[in-house]
């Protein structure tokens, strides 16, 4: 079952009405980065290796940004801090995908804290204003899950 966002609102700090929708909550644009150089991926996750981001955008102190067709790695605004019993799933905005850009993003695992980070496809130019909402995380229980989330992304 979905939760409502009257119980996941509460998995978040300093959220505002607006992000607040239905059954999920929206994710305000923290930094864009830019992917400088080759990642690597294995199964151990002894050679991983990510690629170079290089930041090209904080809502923090910058308005707008312009961006061409590409892929950008956004990091979220928005800290998350996911009860044990629970799972997260991102989806983009649709408003986001009706101008021609999307996200990818990945299982949020049950006891993970932190600020997530989605690969952003820009499809047709866009402007991301700052603090710009741009995706929707639902969340869901689990039954049985196999601990909690403590890898390297934990906290970050
Ligand atoms: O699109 C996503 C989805 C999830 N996360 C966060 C929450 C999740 O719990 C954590 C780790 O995700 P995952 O388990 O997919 O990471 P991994 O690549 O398997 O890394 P690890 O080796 O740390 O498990 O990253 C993101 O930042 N972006």
């Amino acid at each position: 079952m979905i939760m409502g966002a009257n119980i996941s609102k509460e998995f978040f700090e300093n959220l505002d009405e607006k992000q607040v929708q239905q059954c999920g909550i929206d994710l305000k644009v923290g930094t864009i980065s830019k992917l400088n150089g080759t990642g690597c991926i294995d199964y151990s996750n002894n050679d991983r290796v990510l690629p170079e981001y290089v930041e090209i955008f904080d809502s923090e102190k910058d308005e707008y940004i312009d961006l061409e067709p590409g892929v950008y790695i956004v990091k979220v605004a928005d800290k998350m801090s996911i009860p044990e019993d629970m799972a997260g799933f991102a989806y983009p905005r649709s408003t986001l995908i009706r101008m021609g850009a999307t996200l990818y993003t990945a299982v949020h695992d049950p006891g993970y804290i932190g600020y997530p980070a989605y690969a952003l496809h820009v499809i047709n130019p866009l402007r991301i204003k700052k603090y710009a909402r741009i995706a929707q995380v639902v969340f869901v229980a689990t039954k049985d899950s196999n601990g909690t989330y403590e890898g390297i992304y934990k906290n970050k």
